[in-house]
């Protein structure tokens, strides 16, 4: 088998991924269809696994299941001993569908409601992450009506916020999410929590952002969490015994794309926090980080077949696939880049630039706005790479187009983990009309 980092062939010089022909699997499962190399999973994971490990400190790494949640997923995240989060009762409900241990979930979200508080509550999860100052309040309520006792971290926004390449120190505090440390609101929220007898405050969170190719932003996060604890230390007493710095480690989507490893990242995050602990005098707490696009991110295919193809004299020829938007909004949503090949031949050499158009009404709906391919024609399997992140998990009925299928390919052999929406699917929840009067 032949192989670059990002993709590889088989015999045949076709396109294989965890194994498995590409071909062979548009043919058997149909498009659009989403594969997911396993092995690609477990390494990503394993990879941060390896880089703590370096580092002798105590951690968990929680997969942010946003960014794909899936019966499957949570299965594989949980062989591989890792934690969960998960933003909503739906995510909550999947993993515990899952058969995820409860006590390894933390509980995201800047708007979490009372039932999805209760259900996190009575189903005994790990963490439950405070996010305002009416969620407080909320699960005061809860903790009363079922006398139970629930472990909680406060997510705090730092004044760092990370963008792709860059970060700025005040952007985040202009947030929907957290607790703002600079106007005492942090403050404020730790007392509150401190003072309640049914939470246990057992550590700090903060997330500054996604897709990072950097680590400074990191560092900075760091720093300002430690600023905060010392203050704390100094004037309550308080040590976190977690610090859960969050996700936002960044993939390769394109040859632009700088990756950091998983090494470069954690050894650069642990560094830091043990700078801080000496110079403070502090105890070295766990350190936690959410990662969801590095996860799955590079292990995601999306294979679609050609359709149409409309030609413009002077402008690009627009190739049009089976799938799109409804399928990944990211292009469409963010300007997102990614490649993409011929399954046939990842290796022949391109012949012409093209517009990887969609299928969906809507003129935004160009999966990639310039795709220099080899003469394609319609029937031939286009792989799009690294589709595995927020792919899946942000897909939409749009247009009335069922959802594609997903497999998981390891080994030289794949499975169906999400069947494909059929028509029947579309409407199982629609009611007819009834003239009323
Ligand atoms: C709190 C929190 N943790 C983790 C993540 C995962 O981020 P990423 O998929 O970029 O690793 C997010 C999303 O940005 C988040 O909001
Ligand atoms: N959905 C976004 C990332 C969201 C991060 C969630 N906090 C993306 O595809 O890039």
């Amino acid at each position: 088998m032949a192989a670059n980092d990002y993709y590889q062939t088989n015999a045949q010089g076709h396109l294989a991924i965890g194994g498995v022909d590409a071909l062979k699997l548009a043919k058997e499962f149909g498009t659009p269809l989403v594969v997911y190399d396993v092995q690609k999973i477990k390494q990503q994971f394993q990879a941060f696994q390896k880089a703590f490990a370096e580092e002798s400190v105590n951690y968990a790494i929680s997969y942010a299941s946003k960014a794909f949640a899936t019966i499957a997923i949570y299965q594989v995240i949980n062989e591989l001993g890792g934690h969960v989060d998960v933003v909503s009762g739906g995510e909550l409900y999947t993993a515990l569908k899952a058969g995820f241990p409860a006590e390894k979930i933390s509980f995201h979200g800047n708007n979490k409601t009372a039932d999805e508080l209760l259900m996190a509550v009575q189903n005994h999860v790990g963490v439950i992450v405070l996010d305002n100052f009416y969620e407080i309040k909320l699960l005061t309520q809860i903790l009363q009506k079922t006398n139970a006792q629930v472990q909680v971290m406060l997510r705090l926004t730092p004044g760092v916020s990370a963008h792709t390449h860059e970060y700025d120190q005040t952007g985040q505090e202009d947030s929907k999410f957290g607790f703002d440390i600079r106007s005492g609101q942090a403050e404020q929220a730790f007392l509150e929590v401190k003072a309640n007898k049914q939470m246990d405050l057992i550590g700090l969170h903060a997330h500054i952002g996604s897709q990072i190719l950097a680590t400074a932003g990191f560092k900075l996060e760091v720093e300002k969490l430690m600023q905060l604890v010392n203050n704390w230390k100094q004037k309550y007493d308080y040590q976190p015994q977690v610090l859960n710095l969050g996700g936002g480690f960044g993939i390769r989507y394109t040859k632009q794309d700088k990756v950091l490893t998983a090494q470069t990242f954690i050894s650069q995050i642990v560094q830091t926090v043990k700078k801080c602990i000496q110079e403070s005098h502090l105890k070295m707490p766990a350190i936690w980080i959410e990662p969801g696009r590095s996860i799955v991110g590079e292990a995601g295919y999306s294979l679609y077949t050609v359709g149409a193809r409309k030609e413009v004299p002077g402008l690009l020829p627009y190739v049009t696939v089976d799938g799109g938007m409804g399928d990944n909004i990211r292009p469409a949503l963010y300007q997102a880049q990614y490649e993409a090949l011929l399954a046939e031949n990842p290796h022949a050499e391109p012949e012409e630039t093209v517009r990887l158009a969609g299928r969906y009404c809507e003129s935004g709906d160009i999966l990639i706005n310039e795709l220099a391919l080899p003469q394609s024609k319609p029937g031939d399997v286009i792989a799009v790479l690294a589709t595995g992140a927020y792919g899946y998990s942000m897909a939409s009925n749009y247009n009335r187009v069922p959802r594609p299928a997903v497999v998981f390919a390891e080994n030289g052999q794949a499975q169906v983990v999400v069947t494909r929406e059929t028509y029947a699917d579309l409407i199982s929840h629609d009611r007819f009309y009834q003239t009323k009067g």
